[in-house]
Formats: structure tokens, sequence, C-alpha cells
């Protein structure tokens, strides 16, 4: 089996695959007469196909045993889905770059607590992974008509452990 090393998620690390969604970005202005702070264009919500609209929703992820043993990823052809956890905790984030014949070698990543992620559309991903314990996400994607849903099966699998 492939092991796979999850290294810490920054913007500059994932930005060849998606959008960090967290306060560390330059991006940001006061708002509400100095009131509040806002963090401003983190990620865009791709919404696309017929009758699509950009839901947000929310989930409670059940964890996964490390090393995770990862067999199939998946992508969203007609938008983008974005995961913002509701607890500062961390959790396992997989993608892959498209390839000749599908998706080509997983790279992990490990959420700083609090941090979020957005993947545009059609980017090949893992499913919502938390770690040690059971976590609230809101889930920012794609509602509409047609599968927003392609699923790839590696002919081996791969084992993602911590750094
Ligand atoms: N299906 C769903 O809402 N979640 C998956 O797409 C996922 O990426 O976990
Ligand atoms: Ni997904």
């Amino acid at each position: 089996m492939t092991r796979i090393t999850a290294r810490p998620l920054t913007r500059e690390a994932f930005a060849e695959f998606g959008d960090v969604i967290d306060m560390g970005g330059d991006n940001h202005y006061p708002i509400n007469g100095g009131k509040a702070e806002r963090y401003h264009d983190l990620a865009t919500a791709e919404a696309a196909g017929p009758n699509a609209r950009v839901l947000i929703s929310m989930v409670r992820g059940t964890p996964y045993e490390l090393p995770l043993k990862l067999t199939m990823v998946e992508r969203h052809p007609f938008g983008s889905q974005a995961f913002i956890p509701l607890s500062p905790r961390p959790f396992l984030v997989v993608v892959c770059h498209d390839g000749k014949e599908g998706p080509g070698e997983p790279h992990a990543f490990i959420t700083a607590p609090g941090q979020g992620i957005n993947y545009p559309r059609n980017l090949w991903h893992g499913v919502l992974t938390p770690l040690g314990e059971a976590q609230d996400f809101l889930i920012v994607d794609r509602g509409g008509d047609g599968s927003n849903l392609e699923e790839f099966h590696f002919s081996h699998a791969y084992e993602i452990h911590l750094p």
C-alpha cells in the first residue's frame, strides 16, 4: 500500500488545488462602523447546470481511523464544495489533480483548528474526513438537476498518515 503523509494546510500549499477558508488572509476590512472585521472573498461558490443554485447545508461527520485507507475519491462536475468546521478541531483533506485516465496521486493536508476549505468545481477529493471525534460542518455547494457526483475507485489503496 502506498504511504502518504499529510502536510499542514496553508494557503500557499493548497493554492494549486482550492481555497483555504480562515482569517489568515490579507483581504479584510472593518464594517458596521468598525464593530466587525470582514474577511472578504475567501472563495467562490460555483453552481452550474440545470436549475443550479448554491446551497448552504450542515453535516455531522463521524471520525475516521488513522492511518486512513483511501480507495476512492470523488468530484462534483457541476459545482464547488466548501466545508467549514463549526468546532476548532483539525480534519483531514485529500485532493488529487486530474490525470489522463482519472485522478493523479493523492495529496493530503491536515487543517489547523477552525480552518475550512473550498473545492472548486471538478476537483477530485476524498470525502469529508473528521478525526478523533464527531465534528459539525457548514457545507456550501451546488444544488440542482443532474448528477453532481463522479467517483473514482483506485486500483490500489493509499495509506494516509499524519506528519
Ligand atoms: N455528498 C456530500 O455532501 N459530501 C461529499 O461530497 C464529500 O465531499 O464529503
Ligand atoms: Ni464532495
